[in-house]
């Protein structure tokens, strides 16, 4: 994996770049559509490709793993072959999931024994097994094993939670560069950066995150219920640290403000489950500002859901006949909702990298966060 620095804002530490992978080039800053069990939810691999123009999706080795399990993958050539998708994917490394997920858990030096929230069975994950489990989903960018600091803790606790990720970092590091891929292309591992809201461990951690020299480093441990401005002042801090070099990945952000205040920082990817979670519920995020469509405002409103995105599902329905589809619980509400915005999400950072190269993302950044929040 390459990594071209194409143009930085002169008003900001925000930059244009180009990511190389074995299953091509995602421009950056890019916003990662998650798949969490193989699929993004509710949207097909076509609009993926056509409506939303998603350049990289994600995988979830916790999911994966248990459902539908190594062998399947293995027996289809990997997660590219299994569910069509051919272009560049990211999968996070389980510990997250682990956390989010599973009911009962324990983490240990070795790694972290859980019960499948499947059918309960035990499991460990190490960061050997962790780290060959995605030689065999072929993600081309695969996440290291690291423990998110749980937000609030003490400072030992997060001090001795950052230490073990850094020791699970080294095996990780050991275990992939000792192995291949599985299926002709190569792999790349992304450390991840943790220290939970203390300047110190946050500083400790991002120097030793990159001395390892990867290809791509990841910003973790943020995103999980501190307020925004303290998530702003951990990456800005840990942005100066990561070298210029090298795409940095703010993991599980965020609200469309949140994204462009992180790209103002530095960062270059992104992920988060909300355009999909929140399209489910009705929570549409528009170039005019987010609308709630249940709302009764919009019963007979037959305008297209976003005129000015583009895209065949945000132009083609009218928000009245979505507003009608969520309330009858349709399977189409959600489709139509999440492609809608997954496509905005992509639609905005793609006016990011614009602006980043026309040297002009500062101010419309500011524009932007206060419209993009109103409530209409
Ligand atoms: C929502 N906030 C948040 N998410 C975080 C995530 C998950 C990012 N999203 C991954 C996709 C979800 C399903 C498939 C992959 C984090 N992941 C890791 N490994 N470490 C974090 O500190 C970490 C921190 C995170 N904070």
């Amino acid at each position: 994996m390459t990594f071209e620095l194409q143009a930085q804002d002169p008003g900001s530490n925000a930059r244009a770049g180009k990511v190389t992978t074995a299953h091509g080039v995602i421009e950056t800053p890019i916003f990662m559509p998650v798949g969490t069990a193989a699929t993004v939810k509710a949207v097909h691999q076509r609009e993926l490709k056509e409506d939303i123009q998603a350049q990289i999706i994600l995988g979830n080795t916790y999911h994966l793993y248990l459902r539908p399990g190594l062998d399947i993958l293995e027996k289809a050539g990997g997660l590219h072959k299994f569910n069509g998708w051919d272009k560049p994917i990211l999968t996070d490394s389980g510990g997250y999931q682990v956390f989010s997920l599973s009911g009962t858990r324990k983490i240990i030096e070795e790694g972290v024994k859980f019960k499948s929230h499947i059918d309960g069975s035990t499991h460990l994950f190490t960061p050997e097994n962790v780290m060959d489990t995605q030689r065999t989903i072929g993600a081309d960018i695969i996440m290291a094993f690291d423990e998110c600091t749980p937000y609030p803790c003490e400072y030992d606790y997060a001090k001795n939670s950052m230490h073990r990720t850094h020791r699970w970092l080294k095996r990780c590091c050991e275990r992939f560069d000792s192995t291949e891929g599985k299926y002709g292309f190569d792999q790349t591992l992304f450390p991840i950066v943790q220290g939970s809201t203390f300047r110190d461990l946050r500083t400790q951690s991002a120097e030793y995150i990159a001395s390892m020299n990867r290809e791509g480093n990841a910003i973790g441990g943020l995103s999980v219920g501190e307020p925004a401005e303290m998530m702003y002042e951990m990456t800005d801090l840990v942005c100066s640290i990561l070298p210029k070099d090298k795409p940095r990945y703010l993991m599980g952000v965020g609200t469309p403000a949140n994204i462009l205040e992180n790209i103002a920082l530095g960062v270059d990817m992104f992920d988060c489950v909300l355009p999909t979670r929140n399209a489910r519920n009705g929570m549409l995020f528009t170039t005019q500002g987010i609308i709630n469509i249940r709302n009764q405002r919009w019963k007979d409103d037959f305008s297209p859901i976003d005129a000015e995105l583009g895209g065949y599902t945000s132009t083609f329905y009218s928000k009245a006949y979505l507003r009608h589809l969520i309330h009858a619980q349709e399977y189409l509400a959600g489709m139509i909702a999440s492609v809608h915005n997954l496509t905005f999400y992509l639609w905005l950072v793609k006016q990011a990298r614009e602006q980043i190269k026309a040297g002009t993302f500062a101010a419309w950044k500011n524009v932007m966060v206060e419209k993009l929040m109103t409530r209409l």
